[in-house]
Formats: structure tokens, sequence, C-alpha cells
């Protein structure tokens, strides 16, 4: 919780904490406690920083550690905000092409980059500020300056930035005691980590052997010399520990560099495939902070959560994809509901008997269970789960390839046509291509806005409305999903702006000026979810609703007097 934070207080009657004497501001956080001065405030947050989180950890045998909100907290209130204990580039192996700069992580090409002074890493310049920091590259670059030698070719091989992330840890034994042991206390998952399994032979080579060979090696030999421990614990099986604590807890932080990192008590959220918290955070200037907040009203009692994986897939892809990588099963409300909340995000149409469709969905019928069966809702067909994953499968790769090769509106529509043949019209991959179609509607050639036929532009209107409604039940709180709503929301604007401004003068004023306040609240809408979006797409996104709105004002202002009319016939018509 920021010291800093604090509001106006309407009540007259609060004191101060620090000194008893009345006092105007409340910490913004708890909105429990006032103060007389952001001084006071500041000198007391020592004693108020743990009684100022709504929350309490708590352990059970199912979740290990986990937050339950001890008070109710109100959309928007803020629920923690601390700084990493670690952050690096991503954990991700890169074969070719960028890689992350290992003092700001911006995207560089290693074989034409500068190179450290200090350790002959590629870096986006030799001054660059994050290359002396300690709690940057400035304690790692001793040792990686403990190869004395530089790549001429193989340069991914040689500069492994992915692992440059357990070295960051490892050195926390350096700079401070308490985040050590507060990092080596989280969830490695070592059991389903063990000696022969995949995951065991990947750390083996891709790290362990990597650092002990070029770095580690050298580190003992220093240390036999000097004879001290520089670095008391690194050993293979720490080295391992650590590899699941990132795999497990670490964040990647979304703002267009490759950067993650591990928070002391963020890293405890529970996740949900309907979660109530959305976080964001501080930028390299304030040491990549992160405040998490709700994004739903949370009741005192509640576990607040979060989201490890892809809101929008469905649920065995997310379910499969949580125990690849976090290795549990999920249990929550949306896992256990066939149709998702209604949303039948994983549903497929039934094909009926005699391929003669009954008009059902074939829904699983117990769908955390990886060997269910699926059942129509209307008839008897029945289908075995590996049917339905062969055929989601082979209609998800068709999918990925039609997107990725730059498709036209009729390529797209013909996939559409399809695979409705197969799919509910919300599953997740129709979601996907129509959400990708509605985006080519307005903008490619021959369906740009003075080419678009009338019905087309009443189509992508309906498809935006559609896709809001599942995205909207998948994501209350637009916690996860911004991107997506703020497209479909600025979408909506555009295609109800463009069919207004068309028929203004044909087609019923009323029916108008509907279309008109429904984008009016669209474009606020999609402002208002952008607002903490700090990827380069939210701020492109946030750019062109600044123009739309623009335009939308002016077009308002030209026809301000017809449309007051309109409405005051309209409410007066409602009166009757
Ligand atoms: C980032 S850690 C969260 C903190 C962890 N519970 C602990 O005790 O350190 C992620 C791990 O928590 C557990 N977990 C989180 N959400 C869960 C859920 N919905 N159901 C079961 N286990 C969950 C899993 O073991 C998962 O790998």
């Amino acid at each position: 919780m920021s010291e800093e934070a604090a509001n106006s207080n309407s009540s007259p009657a609060s004191v101060c904490a620090e000194c008893q004497q009345p006092a105007n501001l409340k910490c913004s956080g708890c909105k429990l406690v006032s103060y007389c001065s952001k001084d006071h405030q500041k000198n007391n947050w020592q004693v108020h920083k743990t009684l100022c989180r709504p929350f309490e950890i708590q352990t059970s045998p199912d979740l290990g550690k986990h937050l339950i909100a001890t008070r109710d907290i109100q959309p928007g209130d803020m629920i923690l905000c601390e700084s990493p204990l670690v952050y690096g580039p991503r954990p991700h192996i890169v074969e070719a092409g960028p890689v992350p700069c290992v003092g700001c992580f911006k995207l560089i090409m290693c074989e034409q980059s500068p190179r450290c002074d200090g350790c002959g890493w590629p870096v986006c310049h030799s001054s660059c500020q994050g290359l002396k920091d300690p709690t940057n590259h400035g304690l790692e670059c001793l040792i990686l300056g403990l190869r004395p030698e530089g790549a001429i070719n193989n340069f991914h091989d040689f500069y492994r930035q992915d692992t440059l992330m357990v070295v960051r840890c490892l050195l926390l034994q350096k700079k401070g005691q308490k985040k050590w042991e507060q990092l080596m206390e989280l969830e490695p998952h070592l059991e389903a980590r063990g000696r022969g399994t995949d995951v065991y032979k990947n750390v083996e080579e891709r790290i362990v052997n990597y650092l002990e060979d070029n770095f580690l090696s050298r580190l003992k030999d220093l240390e036999r010399k000097a004879e001290r421990d520089l670095l008391p614990e690194a050993s293979a099986s720490v080295i391992h520990r650590i590899a699941g604590i990132l795999d497990v807890n670490a964040l990647e932080i979304n703002q267009d560099a490759e950067l993650s990192a591990v928070y002391p008590t963020t890293s405890l959220l529970e996740h949900s495939c309907i979660c109530n918290t959305y976080h964001v955070f501080d930028d390299a200037s304030q040491n990549y902070k992160i405040t998490v907040r709700a994004a739903v009203p949370i009741k005192k009692g509640e576990h607040i959560s979060t989201m490890y994986t892809h809101a929008l897939w469905g649920t065995q892809a997310r379910r499969e994809h949580l125990k690849e990588t976090k290795y549990f099963s999920c249990n929550c409300r949306r896992c256990k509901d066939p149709t998702e909340l209604g949303t039948y995000l994983s549903a497929l149409k039934c094909i009926g008997v005699d391929d003669r469709p009954c008009g059902g969905n074939q829904l699983a019928i117990n769908p955390c269970d990886p060997n269910t069966e699926w059942a129509c809702d209307k008839c008897e067909v029945k289908l075995t789960n590996d049917e339905v994953a062969y055929l989601v499968n082979k209609i998800g790769e068709e999918v990925d390839y039609v997107q990725l090769s730059n498709p036209t509106v009729k390529e797209m529509r013909e996939l559409l046509t399809k695979i409705l043949t197969f799919l509910h019209p919300h599953h997740y991959h129709i979601y996907s291509v129509k959400h990708s179609l509605l985006q080519l509607y307005g903008y490619q050639q021959g369906y740009l806005p003075n080419q678009i036929s009338d019905e087309l532009l009443i189509k992508k209107s309906e498809m935006c409305r559609e896709l809001i409604e599942v995205t909207k039940t998948v994501d209350p709180g637009n916690a996860r999903l911004t991107l997506y709503s703020g497209v479909l929301y600025h979408e909506l604007f555009l295609a109800n702006a463009f069919y207004v401004k068309r028929k203004w003068h044909v087609e019923d004023k009323k029916q108008m000026v509907l279309l008109v306040e429904e984008a009016v609240s669209a474009l606020a809408e999609a402002k208002q979810i952008l607002k903490n979006e700090s990827s380069a797409a939210g701020q492109k996104l946030r750019a062109l609703l600044a123009t739309s709105n623009k335009e939308l004002r002016n077009w308002m202002d030209r026809y301000r007097e017809d449309m007051e009319t309109i409405k005051k016939e309209m409410n007066a018509t409602t009166t009757v």
C-alpha cells in the first residue's frame, strides 16, 4: 500500500492516527484511517501498513497459501501494492531474432548491438541505466563477467538471457537475506518436477549446465581462492527449486519489454477462471511495483483471485494449461459448469442422427473429468471426449492457420461458415474468428466505410454486442480481457456511427437516436476499460478512441437540435 495514498476526507469528526488532531485526509487504501497531513501519514505507515491490507493469508490443503478478504472490498479498491522480490528478462528461450537488453529489457539484435563494459553481454547502449543498478544488471554483471571469452557466432546459445532470472534469484542471497528467504518460501512444485520428468531434464540442460559450465564453476574457483562463500547456495538442487518457483510464481510484465518479476504477496493469489482482481505495473522508474485492485465487489470472507491462463479459452484448454504449467486441477464454478456460465464457450453443435442436426448443443457431462462423455442437451447423441478434443484441435489449427495468413473478409467468412457447422456460435474458436472478422469490416479494401453494405454494418454491430455479452460474463470486471473488450466497444461505436451518418436522413429517426446513444456509451465504456492498459496496443487504441470521440462530438454538434427534438418526442411517448 502506498504511504502516499491519501484522499480528502469529508467526515469532520476524524482524528489523525499519528497525532490525534482533526484530520482531513483518509488512507485511500482502506479508507478507515485518517491523517492531518501527508507527513503524518508517511510517519504512521510502518504501523498502518499491516492493518491497511483488506485480506489475510490463509493456508488450505487444496490451495496452499491464498488470500481471503477481511472486509468488503469495492471495485477499484486497492488490495495490495508492492515491489518485486526480483525482476529480469523473461525465462523464455530465444533461438533467433531480438533478445532483451540486460539493462532495460528493450528488444535488441544481439549480433549487432554494443556490449556491456563489465561482462560483454549484448545491451542497447553501453551507458544503459540498468547496467550499473544493483537491483538490475549491476550484481549479475560480476558473475557474467567471470567468463572471459566473447561470442563470435551462435550468439543466442552463448548469451542465454532466459537463465538470468535464476542468476538474479541466486544473487538475492547477497542483496538481502529477507528477500531470499521470502523467495525460497514460494511454491516450487518439486514433486511434479522430479528426476525423470521432461521438465527436470530441460532445466538441467537449459539452466543448470549452462550456468555451471560458464559461470558457477569459475565462481567456485574464486571462492576456494578467497576461502569464503561468495554465493553460499548455488547447487543444482537450489537451481531446480528456483526454476520451479519462477515457473509457478513469476508474472510477465506487460510493458512491451521482455520482462518478468516475482512478488512476495501477489504470488500467493490463487487462480480462478472468473477472477475478481486486476493488476497494473509501474514502470522501471518505480522498480516495477505492482498494484492489485478489486475488479468486482468482493465480500468479506471471499477468496481473492487472479487468472493464470487465458480467459477466452474453453474449459478443457484452460484446465490442461493449468495442469501442465501450474500443476493443479482447477475446479472453479466456471470449470464445473458445462455451459461456462451460460456462454457456451466450449459447446459444440449436435450433429444429430443420420446427419440430421437436432438443434441441440453437445456439452461435457462433467467438465472437470478429463475423460468425460459429452451429451446433447436435446437428443440422445453422445460423444467421447477424444472425439470432441480431436475436432476442436483440428478446428483450432485451421483457425490459427487462416488468421496468420492475413486473410481476406471472404476467407474469414468462409471459415466462419465452415466451423459454424460444428461449433456453438459462441464457441471460443468462433469468438476468435468473429473478433477478427469484425475488425476487417470497415478496414479492408472493398469493405471500407464508404463501400461496406448496410447489411454488413448491421451485422458488425450485432457481432460486437454478442461478443461483448460473452466477454462480460467471463470477465465481469474487465480484469483480463481489456484489449478484447476495448476493441469490441470501439468497433460497435464505429459500426453504429457509420450507419447513422449514412441513414440519418432516410430511416426512422428514433431508431437512429438509439444507435447514437449506444455508440456514445460504447465509446465511454471503451475509454473506461482501457484506462489502465499500458501495452502499445492499448495506447494505440486509446489514441483511436480520442479521434473517434472528436468525430462523434462534431457530428453531434451538427445534429444536436434534431436529436433533442426526437429525444423529447421519444420521452413523451414513453410517458404516455
Ligand atoms: C502462484 S502459486 C500461489 C501460492 C501457493 N498457493 C502457495 O502456497 O505458495 C500457484 C500455486 O497455488 C496453487 N493454486 C492456485 N490456485 C489454485 C486453485 N484454484 N486450485 C488449486 N490450487 C491452486 C497451485 O498449487 C499453484 O501451482
